[in-house]
C-alpha cells in the first residue's frame, strides 16, 4: 500500500472526442502543499474532480489517501475536504447553521488524533466570518460566500484538502488571512493540500511544490525556484553603479557577478540576484509545451528532474 497522499499515474480523461488529460502523472507526499497551475481549459478542475471521486476517469491509476477515489467509501470521504469552483446553493441557510449542520456529519469520524468536526465558531473566526455568522447565505457578498465555501471544505478537518481557485473574488485582506490559514494548516504538517490558482504569487507563497498542467500533461513539477533555475535557467541580476540602477538576466549569474566585481570593485552596491520570476517561468513553459517543443512520451517531465 502506498504511503503517498496522492499517486496519479498515466491519468487520461476524454470528453467525447476531446482528450483533455492525456498522461497526467504526479505524487503528493503527506503534509505537502501543491499548486496546480495551467491555462484556462487545461484540465485542472477535471483533475481535481477525478481525485475527489466526483468524476470518472477514462484511464490511468489514481490513489488518494491509499484508496481509489472511484471506490471511496464514507470513511474515506470523511477524510477528504473539497472546495469547488461553484458552490452548491443553500441560500436560505444561515452561515453558522450550515457549518454546524455540515460539521455534524463528521462527528462519527472523530478520532483521538483528529477531533472532528472543527468547532463551528472557531472555524467561522478562522475564515473571517464572525460578523456574518448569523446571516443568510443569499445576503453574503461573493467574497464572503467564497470564505464560507472554504470553511465548508475544512469543517471535517480533512487529511486531504482540494481547493479549486479558493481565493477567486477575495479582497486583499481576505486573501492575506486565507494565506495565513493555509500556512497554519501546512505547518501542522497533517493536511495535504492541492490547490489550483491563476494567482502566481499566491502559488509561490503557499505551495512547496508547483505542477504545471498544459496540453494534457504535467510539464513541470518542482519548487518555484527549481522551475526557474532548471527550466528557464536564468537569474535576474540588479545592481547600482555610480548611483545608477542596472538590471539584466544572466544564465550564469555567479560568473556574471564575479566579472562585475572584478571590473568595478567597491563601486558596485545594492546587488540582488534572484531566480527568474514564476510568471516568466510559467509563460515560457506553457509556450514551450503549446508549441510542441521538447515533447516526449513522458510529457517532458525529465526537463525538471
Ligand atoms: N462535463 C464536461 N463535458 C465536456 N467537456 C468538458 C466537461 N467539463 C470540462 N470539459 C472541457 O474540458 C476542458 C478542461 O476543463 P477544466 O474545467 O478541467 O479546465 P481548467 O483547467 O479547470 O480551466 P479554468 O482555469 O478555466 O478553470 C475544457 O476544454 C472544458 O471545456
Amino acid at each position: 500500500m502506498t504511503t503517498e497522499a496522492i499517486e496519479v499515474d498515466g491519468l487520461r480523461m476524454r470528453y467525447g472526442a476531446n482528450d483533455v488529460l492525456r498522461d497526467v502523472t504526479f505524487q503528493a507526499h503527506r503534509g505537502e502543499v501543491l499548486a496546480l497551475l495551467g491555462p484556462n481549459g487545461a484540465g485542472k478542475t477535471t483533475t481535481i474532480e477525478i481525485l475527489e471521486g466526483f468524476r470518472t476517469r477514462s484511464a490511468g491509476r489514481v490513489t488518494v489517501l491509499g484508496a481509489d477515489p472511484a471506490d471511496g467509501d464514507e470513511r474515506w470521504r470523511a477524510r477528504v475536504g473539497v472546495v469547488l469552483q461553484s458552490w452548491r446553493d443553500h441560500s436560505k441557510w444561515r452561515v453558522r447553521e450550515l457549518l454546524a449542520h455540515q460539521g455534524a456529519y463528521y462527528a462519527r469520524h472523530s478520532t483521538a488524533r483528529r477531533r472532528r468536526p472543527w468547532d463551528t465558531d472557531e472555524l467561522i473566526a478562522a475564515v473571517g466570518l464572525t460578523e456574518h455568522a448569523g446571516k443568510r447565505l443569499k445576503t453574503l457578498s461573493g467574497g464572503q460566500r467564497r470564505r464560507l465555501d472554504v470553511a465548508i471544505g475544512m469543517v471535517g478537518r480533512p487529511e486531504m484538502l482540494f481547493l479549486d481557485e479558493p481565493t477567486a473574488g477575495f479582497d486583499p485582506q481576505a486573501r492575506h488571512d486565507f494565506h495565513d490559514l493555509i500556512r497554519d494548516l501546512a505547518a501542522a504538517g497533517d493536511t495535504t493540500i492541492l490547490l489550483t490558482t491563476h494567482d502566481l504569487p499566491e502559488a509561490e507563497k503557499l505551495a512547496g511544490r508547483i505542477l504545471i498542467l498544459t496540453e494534457g500533461r504535467i510539464v513541470a513539477d518542482g519548487t518555484a525556484e527549481e522551475l526557474a533555475r532548471q527550466i528557464v535557467g536564468e537569474d535576474e541580476v540588479r545592481w547600482t553603479l555610480h548611483g545608477q540602477r542596472h538590471e539584466r538576466t544572466a544564465r550564469d549569474s555567479t560568473r556574471f557577478v564575479f566579472d562585475l566585481f572584478k571590473e568595478h570593485g567597491d563601486a558596485v552596491s545594492h546587488l540582488e540576484v534572484r531566480p527568474s520570476s514564476l510568471e516568466n517561468t510559467y509563460l515560457s513553459l506553457v509556450h514551450r509545451a503549446e508549441s510542441g517543443e521538447k515533447r516526449t512520451e513522458s510529457g517532458g517531465k525529465e526537463a525538471v528532474a
